[in-house]
């Protein structure tokens, strides 16, 4: 179980977090919903101890930041430097240099569980591609792939959906119920609206503070979009046949 307790983050004296408390079972999938700069990319970051925080990020009851293998994280895509000279075989194999230390040759465990991750997204054919000669959608599943081999219990995942074709995202909503039904846990900060957030189990509704965490159903009312979004509410939000928002 991941236990953020009492998280506030500040940059150069701004805050961007308040007190966020939250749980995470096992084998639940969780979306992170808000307006831009609510703090979900941030949030992400301050679970992974990538963010100037204060208070208390525990899985299973020991501080995660002593147990980085258990945790990976898929960033944003416009977050990554996409000319860098990578293969999508070494981007995989990356998760498990990790393990293995720096300099140390991989051995077949290493090239098996890369060999597996990339078939699981459909991207073995294109093993030797430079990253920076895929479409979106593609990228999106090396990145996957790379979470996969790591073989970690907590999946944090910033924007996955983003910028995707049709293929990837079924691809992506099959392996995140197959993760789920293997009890791991994925929070998935999502940029989404309307029937898509039923996919998820339950939902946190962020700006600056953790304004709702309950199911999609109930987290989707007009009340709560009011409060997270204020007076910048997208026009989306007043198509109550789109939304399927609850009043
Ligand atoms: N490294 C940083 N230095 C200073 N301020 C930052 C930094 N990172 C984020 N912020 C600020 O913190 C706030 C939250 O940003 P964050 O990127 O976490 O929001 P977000 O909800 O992920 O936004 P979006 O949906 O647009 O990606 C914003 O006001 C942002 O400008």
């Amino acid at each position: 179980m991941l236990e953020v307790e009492n998280l506030s983050v500040s940059y150069r004296g701004i805050s961007a977090l308040e007190a966020i408390s939250l749980s995470l079972m096992p084998g639940e999938l969780v979306g992170l919903i808000g307006p831009n700069g609510a703090g979900k990319s941030t949030l992400i970051k301050a679970i992974l101890g990538l963010a100037p925080c204060q208070g208390q990020v525990l899985f299973n009851g020991i501080p995660l930041r002593r147990q980085r293998r258990r945790v990976t994280y898929v960033p944003q895509r416009s977050q990554i430097d996409w000319d860098y000279p990578v293969t999508v075989w070494n981007v995989v194999m990356m998760a498990q240099t990790k393990s293995l230390g720096w300099g140390r040759r991989p051995g077949n465990e290493a090239k098996r569980l890369t060999s597996a991750a990339l078939d699981r997204v459909d991207m073995l054919t294109l093993k030797d591609r430079p990253i920076g000669q895929l479409s979106g959608g593609q990228q999106q599943r090396v990145f996957l792939a790379r979470a996969l081999a790591q073989q970690a219990e907590l999946f944090l995942l910033d924007e996955p959906f983003t910028g995707i074709d049709k293929k990837t995202e079924a691809i992506m909503v099959d392996i995140f119920a197959e993760l789920s039904a293997q009890q791991k846990t994925l929070l998935v900060c999502s940029h989404e609206w309307g029937d898509n957030l039923n996919r998820y189990d339950r939902l946190l509704l962020l700006n600056r503070k953790l304004l709702a965490d309950d199911r999609p159903q109930a987290v989707m009312t007009m009340d709560n979009i009011q409060r997270a979004f204020g007076s910048n509410m997208p026009s989306r939000f007043t198509q109550p046949r789109t939304m399927r928002l609850v009043s």
